[in-house]
């Protein structure tokens, strides 16, 4: 499997968060000086992606202006512009659109298969039947490209973001309110499971230019396995106590085992059936992750040893978990076990809401 594009989101956004008005006519938040630097961020990327309904909004080129920034581009070896990049659930998009119609570069539409046949003719229609972002960037990087511009919309930026796919983000605040809830907003609702970091502030002819770069921990494949190991919790049978799921993997992120609460004996811990799974000797445990979709437990009555130390007797290294056990049973020092013998420890706390909705049995326990 290629490593993953670079992933920059660029958006352009009202002081009240607006991405546009509800006008219908396309909203120009930028200036010029804003839209120069946002043509240099297009000339660095490989491939440039909007979603379908962007496409239908604002009928956009897509293409870098700057005719120096194009030589740049091919003087450096690489094509005049970057490949144009599209997602689409319904297929419904215009093949006379400026997107499929300007540019000498190729176009990309991901599509689940039969939906988009009539974008064939003018674009490479590439089916995904699962049309999460994550696949999308899998295959561009198996097509060769290493940096992605994510330019909108704003269903787009709330997937990316909430998927834990961005890796930084430009956003450029213009000082303007829009102050129509019909307007679409820069990010919706959801869990946003990477932090991020200021890492610039810059006044831009009037417009605010900020840049966020996306924390190295979680990555976006912990994300994905640690949401792997939450849905895994809905397999356990009925129980008193927690509702866990776990997932290991290897260093290539490739899943070397998975399990839950009450598999096979019904005090079994997810942790420990996943673990169950594999020789006590196997090499890979030495370079695995143990994701839990609650924090490893580090008292047991049921059991002599509890998943903290089966965890340090395998020789994992690195633990990703969502949410910290609560005081319901136990006082849990589990993380703080890891942590002392030289365990790395991510906590996700972003995703903590969707392990308690899978516990709302226990005591004490709402969402
Ligand atoms: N100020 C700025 O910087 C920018 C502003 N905008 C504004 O944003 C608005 C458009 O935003 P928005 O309506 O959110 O649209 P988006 O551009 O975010 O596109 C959303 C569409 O993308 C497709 N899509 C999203 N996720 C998936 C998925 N997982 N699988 C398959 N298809 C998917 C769907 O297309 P389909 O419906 O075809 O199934 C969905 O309706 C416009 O008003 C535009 O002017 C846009 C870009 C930048
Ligand atoms: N309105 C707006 C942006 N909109 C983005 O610019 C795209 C238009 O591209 P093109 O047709 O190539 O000029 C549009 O589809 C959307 O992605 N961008 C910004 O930096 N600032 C803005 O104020």
């Amino acid at each position: 499997m290629s490593t993953r594009p670079y992933v920059q989101l660029s958006a352009a956004q009202s002081l009240d968060g607006y991405l546009d008005d509800a006008s219908g006519e396309r909203l120009v938040l930028s200036t010029e000086d804003d839209f120069a630097e946002v043509d240099r961020l297009r000339a660095e990327a490989d491939a440039i992606l909007v979603g379908a309904g962007t496409v239908r909004a604002d009928n956009p080129r897509l293409l870098v202006r700057s005719p120096e920034l194009r030589r740049a581009r091919v003087a450096g070896g690489r094509p005049e512009q970057p490949l144009k990049v599209t997602v689409t659930a319904t297929g419904e998009l215009d093949p006379a659109s400026r997107f499929f119609t300007t540019g000498d570069t190729p176009k990309l539409v991901y599509a689940p298969p039969g939906t988009a046949t009539a974008l064939e003719a003018v674009a490479t229609v590439v089916p995904l039947a699962d049309p999460g972002f994550g696949a999308v960037l899998d295959d561009l990087a198996a097509r060769g490209v290493r940096r992605v511009l994510v330019e909108g919309g704003g269903g787009v930026h709330t997937r990316f973001l909430s998927e834990g796919l961005a890796d930084e983000l430009r956003l450029a605040i213009a000082p303007v309110f829009v102050g129509d809830a019909r307007a679409p907003r820069f990010v919706g609702p959801g869990a946003f499971p990477r932090p991020m970091t200021l890492a610039d502030v810059r006044s831009l002819d009037g417009v605010a230019v900020l840049r966020y770069l996306a924390a190295a921990e979680p990555s976006s494949v912990d994300i994905q396995r640690l949401r792997q190991a939450i849905a895994l919790a809905a397999e356990c049978p009925p129980s008193a106590t927690f509702r866990v799921g776990a997932v290991l993997t290897g260093a290539d992120g490739a899943v070397l085992a998975t399990g839950h609460s009450g598999e096979g004996n019904p005090r079994d811990h997810a942790e420990q059936a996943a673990l169950a799974k594999l020789d006590p000797g196997d090499p890979r445990l030495a370079t695995a992750t143990m994701y839990s979709s609650l924090e490893p437990c580090s008292v047991r009555s049921s059991s002599p040893a509890s998943c903290t130390r089966l965890i340090l007797d395998a020789g994992i290294l690195r633990v990703v978990f969502a949410w910290r056990e609560p005081e319901i049973f136990v006082v849990c020092e589990g993380a703080e076990q890891l942590e002392a013998a030289g365990r790395r420890v991510v906590e996700v706390p972003a995703l903590a809401r969707e392990v308690m909705r899978e516990n709302t049995h226990l005591p004490g326990v709402r969402i």
